[in-house]
């Protein structure tokens, strides 16, 4: 891994979603008028209440599914998905389901696997490459998730509560390691995540989204500089901020009630 500095966007934004609505088949209004965007090296956060369609945005961006109205700009290149759920082929080993993008890229088997090792030591999963996601924790299994796209080393990153089953401790970890990767190359990434407190730890820039239909309600810059020591979750700047979010969050979801 190369050592490079703080991830500050610079050259402007590489995903960018303007005006972005969705409304379901079944008229289910999920977005309303959403913007994003997101630039090389920045991680733009994104709390908001349960169902206020951060998911739906995030398969918006990733070109998954398609907004009612609004554009959608990716420049960044390929993207990669953690989704909420591990997603992993019960058939195939953990190493053989890290492997797995790569080698529908056609990644050539000597370097997938030596991508493939590295990930999963990355996540700290290197005694399992050869079981069975079965025999995995639910924990376990989200981290080869991870693990899958990050040897896919992709052009942009966007993460779905990716950390969601995990223990404190994993979590932390993770958090380290995802912000090691984007600082080594930086690139777009986008994390939804239920943890106002994990938001602005790795984020540049939180969005704090209002109740269904969901729109921006709040966008923060977090001005901790990069890289973020541990310790500076248990500073007053820190708690301040949080709380700031926090609240901004629920007065988001009392406008839309
Ligand atoms: N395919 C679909 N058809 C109809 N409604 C849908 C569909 N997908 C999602 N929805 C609805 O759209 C709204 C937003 O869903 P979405 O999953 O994007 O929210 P979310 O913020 O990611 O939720 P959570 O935080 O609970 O994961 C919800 O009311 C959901 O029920």
């Amino acid at each position: 891994m190369t050592e490079r500095s703080a991830p500050t966007g610079s050259g402007g934004p590489r995903l960018e979603l303007t005006g972005v609505t969705k409304v379901y088949g079944d008229g289910t209004e999920a977005l309303a008028g959403v913007g994003v965007d997101v630039g090389d090296g920045e991680l733009v956060g994104i709390v908001g209440p349960s169902g206020c369609g951060k998911s739906t945005l995030l398969r918006i961006a990733a070109g998954l599914d398609s907004p009612s109205s609004g554009t959608v700009r990716n420049t960044a290149g390929r993207v990669g998905y953690v989704f909420q759920d591990a997603a992993l082929l019960p058939w195939r080993s953990v190493r053989a389901n890290v492997e797995l993008l790569m080698e529908l890229r056609g990644v050539p088997r000597a370097e997938r696997r030596e991508r493939a090792e590295r990930a999963l030591d990355l996540v700290g999963l290197t005694a399992f490459a050869r079981h069975r996601p079965g025999a995995l924790s639910g924990g376990m299994r989200m981290r080869v998730s991870l693990a899958r796209t990050l040897a896919d080393d992709p052009d942009a990153l966007l993460l779905d509560e990716p950390f969601g089953a995990l223990d404190e401790i994993t979590r932390a970890g993770l958090g380290d390691e995802l912000a090691a990767l984007l600082a080594a190359r930086p690139r777009p990434a986008v994390l939804v995540t239920h943890s106002v407190a994990e938001a602005v730890f790795l984020s540049s820039t939180v969005l704090v989204m209002s109740a269904r239909p969901g729109r921006v309600v709040a966008r923060v810059e977090v001005p901790f500089p990069y890289p973020r020591e541990r310790s500076l979750r248990a500073t007053p700047e820190f708690a301040e901020l949080v709380a700031d979010v926090t609240g901004r969050l629920y007065r988001g979801m009392a406008e839309a009630a």
